[in-house]
């Protein structure tokens, strides 16, 4: 299986082109508007028709209504709608009954104790995102740059595709991978210059680094 690489929290066309153009397997758009990549409904559907299938559009929301839900199905036509605040089990089995779209429930991590939410999640969601849990005082759920212990899911057994996220970077992404066994990675501010600001060789070392760092475990899996 292929490592997923997602650029999270695109917001010009120039960033998007370049993350499509150096390989990004998913493209994430943030519609939370307390965060510095939130995009409106018309830059959103603008980003959204640049994609044009090279990639997956990923709309990230944080315990969105469905009227919320329904502009930006309208604007993005998400392929997965990824789920990053304290939605239920049945607030994920309503939104993919909804919307007909895969879920990705993010899953805040900080001690093991969180983990005991995933066989409810893991029973209705497509994937799980797997992300630093953030501070009480935080303005966001996610997008913060810090990393979790990866070893919390060091004897992960989760039949669900997983991805991990939180604090990545081209220099540590290797790491996070060889201990969590994770399937993709997700990164924002580690390709950023500011928050909310995309870097273009930032987002080419990232994936160059996770597309590496996949030839290395293959060539280990095949020895
Ligand atoms: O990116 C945001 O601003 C954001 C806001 C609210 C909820 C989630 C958010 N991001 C979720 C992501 O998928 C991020 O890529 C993930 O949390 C990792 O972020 P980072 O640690 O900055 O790489």
């Amino acid at each position: 299986m292929s490592l997923l690489v997602k650029i999270c929290g695109l917001s010009t066309r120039e960033t998007l082109q370049m993350a499509l153009e150096a390989g990004a397997d998913m493209v994430g758009f943030v519609f939370f508007p307390p965060s510095p990549r939130h995009l409106s409904l018309e830059l959103g559907r603008d980003l959204g028709r640049q994609v044009k299938g090279r990639a997956l559009k990923v709309a990230l929301t944080v315990d969105a209504d469905d009227a919320t839900l329904d502009n930006i199905m309208d604007a993005l036509s998400p392929d997965i709608f990824q789920l990053h605040g304290k939605e239920s089990v049945a607030r994920l089995r309503d939104i993919k009954q909804r919307f007909g779209r895969p879920v990705m429930k993010a899953v805040p991590v900080a001690t093991a104790a969180d983990l005991a939410v995933l066989p409810g999640y893991a029973a209705i969601a497509d994937r799980i995102l797997f992300d630093a849990r953030a501070p009480k005082d935080a303005t966001r759920p996610g997008g913060l740059g810090e990393p979790f212990d990866w070893h919390l899911l060091e004897n992960l057994d989760l039949k669900l595709p997983y991805m991990v996220s939180g604090g990545l970077h081209a220099d540590n992404l290797a790491e996070a991978l060889r201990v969590t066994r994770a399937g993709g990675v997700d990164v924002s501010s580690g390709v950023e210059s500011a928050p909310g600001v995309k870097d273009p060789e930032m987002i080419k070392a990232f994936i160059r680094a996770a597309r590496a760092s996949q030839e290395s475990s293959q060539e280990l899996s095949v020895r």
